[in-house]
């Protein structure tokens, strides 16, 4: 059995962590912290988990414990694992962080974006970004995972094939991405206020929002040129899942796309290429590890219209971070990720 740490187990990627890994046959989460729950058992708290963890409770972050645990997670925010990291991974610990905090290569830009000095600068060299579709061989060999974010997923598989085969214009993306409220964590936000987001539909970050500067390098990394991107997150009254509505214009004769994306996707286990003329939901997805994508040519003209849509908490986070365990520790990359998606 692989014994892990949750460092931030009350948070929504934190519980949905626990939720998927009850299903994991290899895995035995031993350690979970919770600053404000300490002392709290976790089946008291989240009653969906009762006769799954049930002697699992709740304790401060403690360097010693986790550092005897096989892996650790952090579903914390930015910053927290650039405090922790160095000295988990000297004890032989594996990280494999769902925050920001190792996305970046470039610490300024880090610092920029998240408004706090980088916490481990040092750490940036072996960190590696943990999106299998691209990076699954460095991934294996790993010892320290950023997860990507939950935006920047959907928005690189559904780039990745076109920027590959050199057949858009990667200095003019268009990225136009709605999100549940989930995205915004469990902390009280008057922004998450049912009164405030339910019935109601509204773009923030238009003039930059930090999950840009990633997404930007991941889809530097797919193809030589500079990338030109606009991307607007928008907020939605739903509880779960991201909807990316991706545009891109084509720079030569471009074949049959949806043969593309089908060949480039024909042996990823968790990115499903729908039919021509698709309209995927994001219900399809919920509670899922998939990302299911359609690609549209809308009259036949230059303009690409990529849909792609993930569960934020699944494949934008959680569940991709089990994927990336998987990889590190050599099993099957969709063990514990195999139920179908919620429907309706
Ligand atoms: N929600 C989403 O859809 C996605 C989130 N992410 C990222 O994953 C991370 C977790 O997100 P989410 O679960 O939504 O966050 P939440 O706000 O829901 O939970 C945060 C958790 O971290 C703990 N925590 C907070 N501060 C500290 C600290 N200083 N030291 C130790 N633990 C701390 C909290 O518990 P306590 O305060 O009791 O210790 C809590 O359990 C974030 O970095 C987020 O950006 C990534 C992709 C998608
Ligand atoms: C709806 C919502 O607020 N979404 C969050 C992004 C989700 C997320 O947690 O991304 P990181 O892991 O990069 O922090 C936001 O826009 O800030």
């Amino acid at each position: 059995m692989i014994k892990v740490g949750i460092v931030g187990g009350t948070g929504y990627t934190g519980v949905e962590l626990l939720r998927l890994l009850a299903q994991h046959h290899q895995v035995s989460v031993e350690a979970i912290t919770s600053r404000s729950e300490a002392g709290v058992k976790v089946c008291d708290m989240y009653p969906n988990l009762r006769g799954h963890y049930d002697a699992l409770t709740f304790s401060e972050p403690d360097a010693k414990a986790l550092g005897s645990m096989d892996a650790v997670f952090f579903a914390t925010p930015h910053g927290v694992a650039h405090a922790l990291a160095g000295e988990l991974l000297d004890n032989g610990t594996r990280v494999i962080d769902l925050s920001a905090d190792f996305r970046l290569r470039d610490a300024d830009e880090w610092s920029r974006w998240y408004d706090q000095p980088h916490g481990a600068p040092e750490l940036l060299n072996e960190a590696v970004y943990g999106l299998p579709e691209m990076h699954r061989e460095q991934i294996k060999k790993a010892r320290l995972i950023a997860v990507p974010g939950c935006y920047p997923t959907a928005v690189q598989l559904g780039y990745l094939p076109l920027l590959e085969a050199g057949l858009i214009d990667p200095g003019h993306l268009i990225a136009d991405c709605k999100s549940g409220v989930t995205g915004a964590g469990r902390g009280a936000k008057v922004a998450s206020l049912l009164a405030e987001a339910s019935e109601s539909m509204k773009a923030y970050g238009a003039s930059g929002h930090r999950h840009l500067p990633e997404i930007r390098q991941g889809l530097g990394d797919m193809q030589p040129s500079a990338v030109g991107l606009t991307f607007v997150p928008h907020l939605t009254p739903m509880i779960r899942g991201i909807h990316a509505t991706l545009y891109s214009t084509l720079t030569s004769e471009s074949g049959d796309l949806q043969a593309l994306f089908e060949q480039r996707y024909a042996n990823e286990p968790f990115v499903d290429v729908m039919p021509a003329g698709s309209h995927p939901e994001t219900r399809s997805v919920k509670g899922n590890n998939t990302c299911r994508i359609a690609v549209h040519r809308p009259g036949n003209g230059n303009t690409v219209v990529v849909l792609s849509v993930i569960d934020n908490l699944v494949k934008g986070a959680s569940g991709q971070a089990i994927q990336n365990l998987n990889l590190m520790f050599d099993l099957e990359e969709n063990m514990g990720l195999n139920a179908p998606a919620l429907m309706p």
